[in-house]
């Protein structure tokens, strides 16, 4: 029971389908082997949620309860009911209150629920304690999220990123949980001469922190492999010269659909938080015919784990290589600014200490100095560093949005697009933005190309603007922006003009 696996697939649910997002009784979330040492077995199938109300108005708080309710949704489980307490911080020992903790219980027995999940990031302690009180396993949300992930997670790269962030949870918890160690003889080690064991006075909870570090470190040595192999996978792309647009926005704010607006391919679309895992990246021709890559990526929460945004780093990392940032926003929500903010924030936290390092600065292209940006490139609350590529913000879903909201939103972001994936609204106008955002930094030419070079007219369509043609005996005279790379490529075939 107590053994560690060496497979790398710790943490992973067998979910059968994708699509069956209600969980089959007795089918759990079980984390097969370092689970069984000190993870929360979770089986969320009939949940309380509770919720610790700090600070914002009290129509935030209820918005952050229904984001609750619907990522226990996502997780396959059933919401029953939910409770609110309003403090000015979170209790220490139980996060709720003690008075409010009882009434938690009760509820608990009213709902026959089996599971409470907290609002929240709490300490071991504290869901050991709220668990004595309410009699039912107790998880928080960074728990819920990273189950959510295992069972998204398709791709080999984003199973281990997983594994590695619910590793990196599970193991400041070990020790929190000394009574269910000491069922498991952990706790007696010491005085029965430490059977099974590996060395003397090395505690059961010192091997499953050792092995459970020894299998940190090999998932990290894997996903920084997978990343390389990825690395060269761009660069081949940067050789080519498509301009590399990365969608980035809240999850469920729409940002798959919009990339199958802009480009008429089926990525995954689904009402569900977290439908977009792995990046997905899909070619698309703009107007003009210029080409460029839009890479989905995974959608981010208020409160992403930092585990999480420390494993998915290196894919994370793909939007601070990109030539353009599309942040993608739900104008349809409640308080689409805090979706702003929430993004902003992981942002942030992706460049900032470790996003941008030495080994990576190598294979990344500086972007072009901000100076230079067009002043219709918003970013979103001007903070953003240097090392960020240039940014639209994108409202989405105006055909459901409050126009009142709508509004304020102009106001606030002047320099935002407003579309709406569904209807096809405004699809336009981003794309021309987009254009001109990847084709600022082109260079005007004459050239003359022999008739026997139309790869090179082809090339110049696919990257660049063709502004007038004209034929003589010699060949294809054109007017043409193109990126600085093509321009290089075009000096023998210049002509003045
Ligand atoms: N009414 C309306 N619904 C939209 C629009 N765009 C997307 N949706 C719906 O919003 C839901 C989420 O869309 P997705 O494209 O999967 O969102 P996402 O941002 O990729 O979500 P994740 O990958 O889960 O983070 C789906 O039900 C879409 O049909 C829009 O412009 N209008
Ligand atoms: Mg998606």
């Amino acid at each position: 029971m107590t053994d560690l696996h060496p497979s790398p697939t710790t943490g992973e649910l067998q979910l059968d389908e994708r699509s069956s997002l209600q969980r089959v009784a007795g089918l759990s979330t079980e984390l097969t082997d370092v689970t069984e040492v000190e993870y929360r077995q979770l089986r969320l199938e009939r949940v309380v949620l509770v919720g610790v109300w700090t600070e914002g108005s009290s129509a935030q708080a209820q918005a952050s309860m229904v984001e609750l309710a619907a990522l226990a949704e996502t997780a396959g489980s059933q919401v029953l009911d939910g409770m609110i307490q309003r403090r000015d911080r979170p209790d220490p020992a139980t996060y709720i209150g003690s008075g409010k903790a009882t009434e938690l219980r009760e509820v608990v027995l009213a709902t026959g629920a089996d599971t409470v999940i907290c609002d929240g990031e709490l300490s071991p302690a504290q869901l050991t304690a709220l668990e004595k009180v309410v009699k039912v396993k107790v998880i928080d949300r960074t728990a819920l999220i990273l189950d959510i992930f295992a069972q998204h997670a398709t791709s080999r790269e984003g199973k281990a990123q997983v594994a590695l962030a619910q590793m990196e949870y599970m193991l400041p918890r070990l020790r929190g949980w000394g009574e269910s160690m000491s069922r498991q003889a952990g706790g007696r080690a010491g005085s029965n001469g430490g059977v099974g064991l590996r060395g003397p006075g090395e505690t059961k909870i010192e091997t499953d922190r050792r092995r459970i570090r020894e299998r940190m470190a090999k998932l990290r040595r894997e996903i920084r492999g997978m990343k390389t192999a990825r690395t060269v996978k761009r660069t081949q792309r940067s050789d080519a010269a498509v301009p590399a647009v990365a969608i980035v926005g809240y999850t469920n704010a729409g940002k798959s659909s919009l990339i199958n607006a802009m480009t008429g391919s089926g990525v995954l679309v689904q009402n569900a938080l977290f439908a977009t895992l792995d990046p997905t990246s899909r070619r698309g021709v703009l107007d003009d015919g210029r080409e460029v890559v839009f890479t989905d990526t995974v959608g981010f929460v208020r409160h992403l784990p930092t585990q999480l945004v420390e494993a998915f780093r290196s894919t994370l990392e793909e939007v601070t290589a990109a030539d353009l940032l599309l942040h993608v926003v739900d104008g349809s929500d409640e308080f689409p600014t805090d979706q702003i903010d929430a993004v902003n924030t992981v942002l942030r936290d992706i460049e900032g200490d470790g996003g941008i390092t030495a080994d990576n600065v190598t294979d990344w292209t500086a972007p072009t100095d901000l100076a230079g940006t067009p002043p219709d490139v918003a970013s979103a609350d001007g903070s953003r560093g240097a090392a960020m590529p240039p940014e639209i913000l994108v409202i989405n879903k105006i055909d459901k949005a409050d126009p009142l909201v709508l509004a304020q939103l102009r106001g606030a972001f002047p320099g935002a697009v407003f579309v709406s994936a569904a209807t096809g609204a405004g699809i336009g106008e981003l794309l021309d933005r987009i254009r001109e955002v990847v084709g600022r930094d082109d260079i005007e030419l004459s050239v003359r190309i022999p008739f026997s070079r139309g790869d090179l007219v082809s090339r110049i369509h696919a990257q660049g603007d063709v502004l007038s043609t004209d034929h003589d005996a010699a060949g294809t005279l054109m007017r043409v922006k193109v990126p600085s790379a093509l321009a290089g490529e075009l000096t023998d075939l210049v002509v003045s003009g």
